[in-house]
């Protein structure tokens, strides 16, 4: 039986902790399913710079990732529900709450488990690991 995951974000400007996280979440399962975030849905931080295709477009091109696809617009839960993934890899800084998914994982009838990915530090001084911080860095320099 094929093991499937699903990871997801918003990867806006993609970087080395995406990779890890994508690869982690990879290694949780046979098949890796990304869903990519719609701006509308970004409320916790700084709305990404780039359209919905064109994250899904990269994510898609990695090599951890099988199939990138776009989140729904107002349910988190509709692309879960199509996918009835295994596993569903939180990365180490989501802001959502393990708990809460499940309980409403239960509700809908969807079998599945929730894991927590870890976090990649950076290798030296100047690896950047943030989108946001790639982007202050940017206005810094060019600003
Ligand atoms: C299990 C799960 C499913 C999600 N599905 C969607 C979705 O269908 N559409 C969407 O716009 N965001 C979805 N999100 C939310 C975003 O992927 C994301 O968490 C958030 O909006 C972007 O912030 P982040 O990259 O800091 O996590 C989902 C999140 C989780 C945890
Ligand atoms: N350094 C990292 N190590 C491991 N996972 C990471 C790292 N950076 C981001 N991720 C994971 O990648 C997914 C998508 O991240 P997101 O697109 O929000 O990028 P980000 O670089 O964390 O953005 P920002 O720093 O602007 O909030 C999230 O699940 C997040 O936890």
């Amino acid at each position: 039986m094929t093991r499937t995951v699903i990871a997801q974000g918003t990867f806006d400007i993609i970087h080395p902790g995406h990779v890890h996280y994508l690869e982690e979440a990879a290694a949780m399962g046979d098949e890796l399913y990304v869903i990519v975030a719609r701006k509308a849905n970004v409320d916790h931080k700084e709305k990404p710079i780039c359209p919905a295709t064109q994250r899904r477009d990269v994510v898609d091109a990695l090599e951890a990732v099988d199939e990138a696809i776009l989140g729904h617009e107002e349910d988190i839960f509709v692309p879960i529900e199509e996918i009835d993934p295994d596993v569903i890899a939180l990365g180490h800084d989501q802001h959502h709450d393990a708990a809460g998914i499940e309980s409403e994982l239960e509700r809908r009838g969807i079998d599945c488990t929730v894991e927590r990915a870890s976090g990649r530090d950076p290798a030296d001084d100047e690896e950047i690991l943030s989108t946001r911080l790639i982007i202050d860095r940017i206005l810094e320099r060019r600003g």
